[in-house]
């Protein structure tokens, strides 16, 4: 019997990890994935042809971006379904409007116009009865110092450059954000209470939760 129904977790489901940027989604979707045999859906960082303009002028490259990230999201989505689930998804799509889009408009850096035509498309393509969400968000959280820590250790260029206060911003929100999030059942998971680059036994641990977690949340929707 191998991990996966160890724990009772349907081949078919879809896992989402969620959370700020450098908190360990990437690392958590590849350990997931190769316990439980799924398939990845990762965000694809280094083809991202706006990225590095983004972080060298938000205002002009938001809206720009937004839109590539929604065309991937929704490809990636389209992929999930089209498999049948069996997926580990890094970052969901609720994250980009929840987050960075909302983040940009009320910070002045994304047009009010381009703001309304970019939630006026996400609703319309996401936020139907025909979109499937996650079985499960896994919600990744930790002290604004070791993400801080974990972003320098990463070294992306871009995000070194990028003042502390964003990240600052962006940890609030997400905190406040994750709070009143229900478009799924959220399994809440703190950085410090696991250590999946040096503890092998780690990944079937987060893995017998999200077994519990998921037959917990099987019961109280029947
Ligand atoms: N459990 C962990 N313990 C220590 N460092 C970690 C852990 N998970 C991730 N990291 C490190 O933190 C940095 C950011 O991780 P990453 O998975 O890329 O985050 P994200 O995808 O959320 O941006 C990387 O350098 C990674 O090696
Ligand atoms: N929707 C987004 N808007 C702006 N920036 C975004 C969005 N989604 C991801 N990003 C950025 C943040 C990071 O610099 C990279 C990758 O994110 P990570 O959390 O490291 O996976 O893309």
């Amino acid at each position: 019997m191998n991990i996966r129904e160890k724990y009772g977790i349907p081949s078919n489901a879809v896992i989402t990890v969620a959370g700020t940027v450098g908190v360990g989604k990437s690392t958590m979707t590849t350990k997931l994935a190769e316990a439980l045999q799924f398939r990845t859906s990762f965000e694809k960082v280094d083809a991202n042809p706006y990225l590095d303009r983004f972080y060298d002028d938000f205002k002009k490259w938001s809206f720009h971006l937004q839109i590539y990230f929604l065309a991937e999201r929704f490809k990636e989505q389209k992929r999930m379904f089209e498999y049948g689930g069996g997926f580990v998804q890094d970052r969901s799509i609720y994250e980009d409007t929840g987050i960075f889009a909302k983040m940009h408009y009320e910070k002045g850096t994304m047009d009010p116009i381009d703001y309304e035509t970019y939630t006026n498309l996400f609703e319309a393509m996401v936020m139907t009865p025909y979109f499937p969400h996650p079985d499960v968000l896994i919600y990744l959280e930790g002290s604004i110092e070791d993400i801080l820590a974990r972003i320098q250790e990463r070294g992306r260029a871009m995000e070194q450059q990028t003042p502390i206060d964003y990240w600052l911003e962006m940890h609030e929100r997400y905190e406040k954000w994750i709070d009143s999030f229900n478009a799924c059942p959220v399994l809440r998971l703190n950085i410090n209470d696991y250590d999946l680059l040096n503890d092998p036994k780690c990944t079937e641990r987060i893995t017998e939760r999200i077994g519990h977690f998921m037959k917990q949340t099987a019961v109280l929707r029947k």
